[in-house]
């Protein structure tokens, strides 16, 4: 059994696992360590202060590495979902969730300002003051399982390598919070903006059930395709990137993860042995399978294994969708999935 890794890339914790899935009975994780409440909040926002290092705070390899790769570097592959030839579309699916475990999707109906304002209202929350009677103190908690909560360095205390990051997250669905729970900024557009997402997750579902040969709606009628977390992520300039890192390597626990990101590099994949660069394209999603696609799919498909670096410039923003209704239920490989 995959269990949750302790030191889970997201303060979402227990949604990410370093390690991979094993094909058989699986028990859904478990929502939230009880031990990250005794934490006290640090000063709020990763950007005050710099990762100084102590024993505790080593650079790894991770921190090492270079986004400059040159043009010879292989890309993760662009799917035009919106293509008219929906064989080939399926076929790109397939090979890029066989290959990769991850691709950018054009073609995707979500209207650019829709992209955009959800962007910019992310970002205007993050930048803004985390002082006292701000959105930010109001939405501080190191306790998941809230219907929006903020946090920043979650891991402060026990990472090896400082996380350059702070996070908001919005459980949306099946129980949408009370709009008055979000940030002010963030209210109708982040509403709007999971409607908008749910409408693409089903298009992938629908692909990525073609591409292991099953039919069309086969994820969608299972149920996978319910329940919905949004998170925004914001990577601040990092005054000395060598001693942190955006997000730890990792791979995403459940079906598929969809982001979108503004203009700023450090997302990575992993593609065999060697970290790729995601070069963002303006409007694109970046689609990552998760752990519990390549269980499904009987290890055929890949869960893709990433991670974010931290860079001097930016702030990097990012926003994930996923479904979360396998938090509720035993899972176990399809046995009629078979990829043609
Ligand atoms: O910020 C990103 O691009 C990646 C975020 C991510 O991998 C995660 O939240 O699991
Ligand atoms: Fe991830």
């Amino acid at each position: 059994m995959s269990t949750p890794s302790s030191s889970a890339a997201n303060g979402s914790a227990a949604l990410h696992t370093t390690a991979r899935p094993r094909s058989g009975h699986w028990t859904p994780p478990r929502l939230a360590s009880a031990a990250s409440s005794r934490l006290v909040p640090p000063p709020c926002r990763a950007s005050s202060g710099s990762p100084t290092p102590s024993p505790r705070r080593r650079p790894t390899d991770h921190a090492a590495v270079k986004l400059d790769q040159g043009a010879a570097a292989p890309s993760v592959p662009v799917i035009d979902v919106g293509g008219t030839d929906h064989g080939a579309v399926v076929a790109a699916v397939r090979r890029a969730a066989e290959e990769w475990g991850a691709f950018l999707v054009t073609g995707h109906g979500v209207p650019q300002e829709v992209t955009s304002a959800t962007l910019r209202a992310a970002r205007a929350f993050h930048d803004a003051d985390g002082g006292e009677g701000s959105e930010k103190a109001r939405l501080f908690s190191r306790e998941p399982g809230k219907s929006v909560w903020y946090n920043t360095n979650f891991d402060f205390y026990d990472s090896p390598v400082a996380n350059w990051r702070d996070s908001l997250y919005i459980n949306m669905d099946p129980n949408p919070p009370d709009p008055a729970e979000l940030p002010e900024n963030c209210r109708d557009v982040f509403f709007d903006y999971g409607k908008h997402l749910k409408r693409l997750q089903e298009t992938l579902f629908g692909l990525l059930s073609e591409a292991l040969g099953l039919n069309q709606s086969y994820l969608s009628d299972i149920g996978y395709n319910q329940g919905q977390m949004v998170y925004c992520h914001y990577y601040p300039p990092c005054p000395q990137p060598e001693l942190a890192i955006g997000m730890v390597p990792h791979s995403d626990w459940g079906f598929l993860t969809i982001l979108l990101q503004n203009e700023v590099d450090g997302l990575q994949v992993l593609h065999n042995e060697e970290w790729v660069n995601v070069v963002p394209i303006p409007g694109a999603f970046i689609v990552n399978l998760g752990d519990l696609l390549q269980m499904l799919s009987d290890d055929r498909f890949k869960s893709c294994e990433h991670r974010v670096l931290a860079t001097s410039v930016g702030p990097r923003v990012s926003i994930g969708s996923y479904p979360t209704r396998w938090f509720n239920q035993d899972l176990w490989p399809h046995q009629g999935a078979t990829v043609p």
